[in-house]
């Protein structure tokens, strides 16, 4: 199996190793005595299908492939399923002998994979491969204006220290950003100080591979994170003995960057906590690993394969007492970068571990034969899709999105300590922005436990671009009840609560929000509960089936029962006080 591209190139994906993919992929190819695949090619290989890695790990997923193909294992399959699928669409471009065993392992599949690449694709929204293909180069087009974005971890060294370090002593600091992509007398050697983020640095893109092989990266002084990812844990900024909750973790530049907040720039972070939860195992892997190099492990506590939604504050001593929450949630990724995309993914690139003969009913039931059968062929031929099914396919996707991010939140806000929770997704839709920002503020526990916007946003006072009001507005006169007047200000606050990132000022697409509770009644009447003692159902689920602003519940993908928050309905029914219908936590006696 070794000696061919796709070997070679999974290779360098599993010994991830310093310094940037370039540079490794030439300096192997520059020792070698026998180079094989040209370097350039190997490199769009391994970036091309990080790409797509989402989409190719679910037709992996889904196809059962690797139950039933032995000689394959899952980085090669990626590797291989991207040139086969998404190289020249209709055409197999496996760079292989038409007899080798790895093209043949693939070929046996090949209907099955494409169905598999069509129910990916139309869930995403695109209707053709090359539809596919246009928008994650245009959006990798549109990150000429995002420098490399640099955090400087004070968990690890200070901005001054690593100022003082070799090369960046002699590098010029600019005064604006613009400079960084336009800088002085041709000189790469710049760096600028962002004006709202402490311990943020942006360099133009071209010194990457510098930083990745400097020895401060490598000790986790360095993290190479976008400037709108820092926002959520900046206004969320919890003081030093804050009990605080990072609700979906991975990979965890939030996490390491809340701790570094706790810790004020001096390694102290008092008697605060940071619980991590992250559902997905792979990705709690990743989490652990990322905490431990950033030096935050004293104050982390990981979660790993763990729910959010299952936590429950009032039984478990160490939750009980949360001050903060930070909610990052699964979401459309339609603002992110692919150039983002690709890096990220390479720095984190881990294998799955698919259970074996996952999905595929049929490897179970079969012994494997020597030359093993096709798996189940689907559809032969890949239907053309019309735009207007694309966009009822992106707004399904959208629906089922957003009433998960929503029952998130609505957990997150029923913490009973809690007094700050940011909520943010690195998507551009309003479905997953504004709107769950607006359902969340008129759900019953929302307007039970004085949940508000954040409106002042004193953390980041001087940024520009806010929540759309048209959005907000329409959304909130779905919700409320017809003996309830919408109150613009309210509106307007609401927008100013909500931060949003365009793409200008170094930023790809992003979203944060900050609900706050101006006085905190639990801390005087609630206490815990035991486990017995609760209620049969979970508490605000009970509370959507009455609350009837988002009455409407569907099976999601995620396996739950989830509010749909898009389209609320009309009510002919007398209206009810939504304030004594609502279920409240027990009190102290
Ligand atoms: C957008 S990513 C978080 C990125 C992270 N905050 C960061 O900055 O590095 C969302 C993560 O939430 C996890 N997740 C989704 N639903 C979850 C749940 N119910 N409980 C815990 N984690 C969840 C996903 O597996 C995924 O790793």
């Amino acid at each position: 199996m070794s000696g061919n591209i796709y070997t070679e190139a999974s290779n360098f994906l599993l010994n991830h190793k310093t310094g940037s993919l370039k540079s490794r992929i030439y300096s192997a190819h520059n020792a070698s005595q026998n180079p094989r695949a040209s370097p350039a090619r190997l490199y769009a290989l391994i970036m091309e299908t990080l790409k797509h890695q989402d989409l190719l790990n679910e037709v992996i997923e889904n196809s059962g492939i690797l139950s039933v193909e032995k000689k394959l294992n899952h980085t090669i399959a990626l590797l291989l399923l991207h040139d086969h699928l998404l190289l020249k669409p209709g055409k197999d471009c496996i760079s292989l002998s038409a007899s080798h065993p790895l093209k043949s392992a693939v070929l046996r599949h090949k209907a099955r994979l494409s169905a598999e690449l069509t129910r990916s694709r139309l869930r995403r929204g695109f209707p053709t491969v090359e539809a596919l293909k246009v928008a994650a180069k245009s959006c990798e087009e549109g990150t000429t204006n995002i420098p490399r974005w640099v955090r400087i971890n004070t968990l690890k060294t200070t901005l001054k220290g690593v100022l003082s370090t070799t090369p960046f002593d002699s590098f010029t600091k600019v005064v604006s950003l613009q400079s960084i992509f336009d800088p002085p007398e041709n000189s790469q050697n710049v760096y600028y100080v962002d004006a709202n983020i402490p311990n943020l640095l942006a360099f133009p893109v071209s010194v990457t591979q510098m930083l990745t092989s400097h020895k401060l990266y490598a000790a986790g002084a360095l993290i190479l994170q976008d400037k709108a990812s820092c926002f959520p844990a900046h206004i969320l900024n919890p003081p030093p003995g804050a009990h605080v909750i990072d609700a979906c973790a991975a990979p965890g530049n939030k996490t390491t960057h809340l701790a570094a907040i706790m810790s004020g720039g001096c390694g102290m972070h008092g008697k605060g906590r940071i619980t991590a939860f992250e559902r997905d195992p792979r990705r709690s892997e990743i989490l652990l690993k990322m905490v431990n190099q950033a030096g935050a492990n004293g104050i982390v506590e990981i979660r790993k394969a763990s729910d959010f939604l299952k936590s429950n504050p009032q039984t478990d001593p160490h939750l009980g007492y949360t001050t903060h929450l930070l909610l990052d949630p699964s979401c459309s990724g339609s603002g992110i970068t692919a150039r983002e995309q690709a890096e990220s993914i390479l720095t984190k690139f881990t294998p799955l571990t698919l259970p074996a003969q996952s999905h595929s009913v049929q490897a179970k039931k079969r012994k494997r034969p020597t030359s093993p059968p096709p798996l189940e062929p689907e559809n032969e031929e890949t239907p053309t899709i019309p735009n207007d099914e694309a966009a009822a396919a992106l707004s399904t996707r959208l629906t089922t999105l957003s009433g998960f991010q929503l029952t998130l939140l609505l957990h997150a806000l029923s913490f009973p300590h809690a007094k700050r929770i940011t909520y943010s997704t690195c998507s551009i839709y309003c479905q997953e922005n504004e709107h769950v920002v607006v359902a969340a503020l008129l759900s019953p526990i929302a307007r039970e436990r004085g949940w508000k916007i954040d409106s002042e946003l004193s953390m980041l006072k001087e940024w520009k671009r806010r929540g759309i009001v048209e959005e907000v507005e329409n959304m909130a006169k779905g919700l409320l009840k017809h003996n309830e007047e919408l109150d613009h200000s309210w509106v307007k606050d609401v927008a100013m609560g909500c931060v949003r990132c365009d793409g200008g000022d170094g930023t790809g697409g992003f979203f944060v929000a900050c609900f706050v509770r101006e006085t905190d009644r639990s801390e005087v009447g609630y206490t815990f509960i035991q486990e017995e003692e609760r209620e049969p159902q979970g508490e605000h689920e009970e509370m959507f089936e009455e609350w009837e602003g988002i009455n409407d519940v569907v099976e999601a993908r995620e396996g739950s029962k989830l509010p749909i928050i898009s389209a609320p309905k009309k009510r002919n029914k007398a209206p009810r006080n939504s304030h004594k219908r609502v279920k409240i936590l027990r009190r102290k006696k």
